[in-house]
């Protein structure tokens, strides 16, 4: 039978049903999981004991436990490029063993986190030095998975950042990298070129363009590089001293990366003590992904209610809302994770997917969003799923009654996407305003608020390296988990490759060294307008 069939069914039952009447003294706590202090709440969702149980049948039906164990014991799933996917390595604990090719990785991990580690010890205490002095500021060029967890990582651990000043630098646009270096010291400045291939063409450029700049100052720019990829070749062609090479391995994903030497600028920023509080957050989650049970296993149910939402309910967009201004870049680094890991219309087998592929990820951090998109949230005609994220504490304790401010419009707006505001409310609101007749119902229908509209709260004590590291890893098992559900591979990306064949072959039409026959009119017309 299908096994998408029973659920399509329930939701056809339930579909016009409050969720608020699902509340009976017991809902809260059963329809909320907790891992390692992390709370995930997703009561406020049309799913009933019932759709849980046939939505953890999906998981089983799928293959979900042992596509689970494949991917822990290094077998190599991505098999559209034939490599294991072992993010988990870089955060496994002493003693583990993780076998690629018959070979444990283990021992090559720790050995790199230690290098990566000494690094950071010797820029962070003055010990590498830049040719002007200790090193003031660090400059992280890379792209895609090469900076987003970092540069999100960076701003989210914010208070624990006593190291020197980190900067990201990705797009190919020179606006970006001329105007983070416009304030730096070449001399104090440590440049790590972070690229998993070392050819991507973003990163290439933008670190030749940042050689350019110190060696304008520095005697030996290339003393004050480092290089983070897997292709220790094409770093020691660039002129890098393998001494300041951090290499990883290819069943490293790029979007899967911030736990390796992708991280190292992070290390750098808040120190290799709490980059491994970081790294232990996350082998928390995977624990616990491995052990609870599929009813009460936070990544699992996570991936449930997002199948639930898109592919079963058809809300095609899910807005991330952290209540927590520190993750502001969460929504851009969900992006790639989720939209480049499951936005695929072919399974495995190489068959059209039977089902939507993953949802468009969006979002910004409360409580901006309120006074901007909200409006639609609450009011449009489509259905949003929202995810928020919040603290308990924060990290300003002079300033706890503005965390408190934040929380309450945190779980306000959860509130008034459950309930909504009734007609009859919104009349006697009219009326209380004076209103009556004909213009009291007009006025009174742009204050409805419909509600029914589902959300789930993921509450922390505290935004620490440790919860990031539980965060980043709940929602990599959450992608995976509805990749494998879904019938595809998370773990390749063939869908960015035709853009940059075309922007290398679209060059020489723009410096005016080809012509545009063959492009078609549009494209043609444009190289014409846009050609300097
Ligand atoms: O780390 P790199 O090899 O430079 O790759 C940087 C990024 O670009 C690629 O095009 C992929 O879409 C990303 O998954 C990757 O993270």
């Amino acid at each position: 039978m299908d096994k998408w069939a029973e659920l399509h069914r329930l939701r056809g039952v339930n579909k016009d049903r409050h969720i608020l009447d699902l509340f009976d003294g017991s809902r809260a706590g059963d329809f909320t999981v907790e891992a390692e202090g992390m709370r995930l709440d997703y009561a406020k969702t049309n799913i009933d004991a019932q759709t849980r149980a046939a939505l953890v049948r999906l998981a089983e039906e799928s293959g979900v436990a042992e596509k689970r164990a494949a991917m822990f014991s290094g077998e190599k799933i991505n098999d559209t490029e034939g490599r294991a996917v072992l993010h988990v390595a870089l955060r496994a604990g002493e003693g583990a063993v993780i076998r690629v090719d018959g070979q444990d990785v283990l021992p090559d991990v720790r050995r790199i986190r230690a290098a990566c580690a000494a690094f950071a010890r010797q820029v962070r205490e003055g010990v590498f030095t830049g040719q002007g002095g200790r090193i003031t500021d660090v400059v992280n060029i890379g792209i895609g998975g090469s900076d987003l967890g970092p540069a999100m990582a960076y701003l989210a651990l914010q208070p624990c950042a006593d190291g020197p000043r980190c900067h990201f630098v990705s797009n190919v646009d020179g606006a970006h990298v001329h105007d983070t270096l416009r304030g730096l010291n070449p001399e104090t400045t440590l440049v790590i070129v972070a690229s998993k291939t070392f050819t991507t063409i973003e990163t290439m450029t933008n670190a030749d363009t940042a050689r350019r700049w110190m060696a304008e100052k520095v005697a030996n720019p290339a003393a004050q590089f480092a290089a983070v990829s897997t292709a220790g070749d094409k770093t020691a062609a660039y002129g890098i001293d393998p001494e300041r090479v951090f290499g990883f391995e290819d069943w490293v994903g790029g979007r899967y990366s911030v736990w390796g030497p992708i991280g190292l600028s992070l290390m750098i920023a808040i120190g290799p003590e709490r980059f491994d509080d970081f790294l232990a957050g996350g082998r928390a989650m995977d624990a616990h992904f491995m052990g609870a049970p599929f009813a009460r296993n936070m990544p699992v149910l996570l991936a449930l209610v997002g199948i639930w939402h898109n592919q079963i309910c058809g809300h095609a967009t899910r807005a991330v809302l952290p209540y927590d201004q520190r993750l502001a870049r969460l929504p851009a680094y969900l992006q790639q994770l989720e939209m480049e890991s499951n936005g695929k219309r072919v399974a495995v087998d190489g068959s059209d997917l039977a089902t939507q592929s993953g949802p468009v990820v969006w979002g910004e951090p409360g409580t901006n969003g309120q006074h901007a998109f909200y409006q639609l949230i609450h009011q449009g005609t489509r259905v949003v799923p929202c995810e928020f994220l919040v603290a308990r504490r924060g990290h300003e304790p002079d300033l706890a009654h503005q965390h408190l401010l934040l929380v309450a419009n945190c779980l306000a707006q959860a509130e008034a996407l459950l309930r909504g505001r009734s007609l009859e409310e919104a009349r006697a609101i009219m009326a209380k305003k004076g209103l009556a007749g004909a213009e009291l119902e007009r006025q009174a229908r742009h204050r409805v608020f419909p509600g029914n509209r589902p959300s789930t709260v993921l509450a922390y004590d505290q935004l620490t390296p440790f919860t990031l590291g539980q965060i980043i890893a709940l929602y990599e098992h959450r992608v995976f988990v509805e990749g494998v559900i879904l019938g595809i591979n998370s773990f390749d990306q063939w869908g960015v490759e035709l853009g940059k064949e075309l922007a290398l072959a679209l060059q020489p039409l723009l410096e005016g060294k080809a012509g545009t026959e063959g492009k078609d009119g549009s494209t043609a017309a444009l190289v014409g307008f846009l050609r300097g």
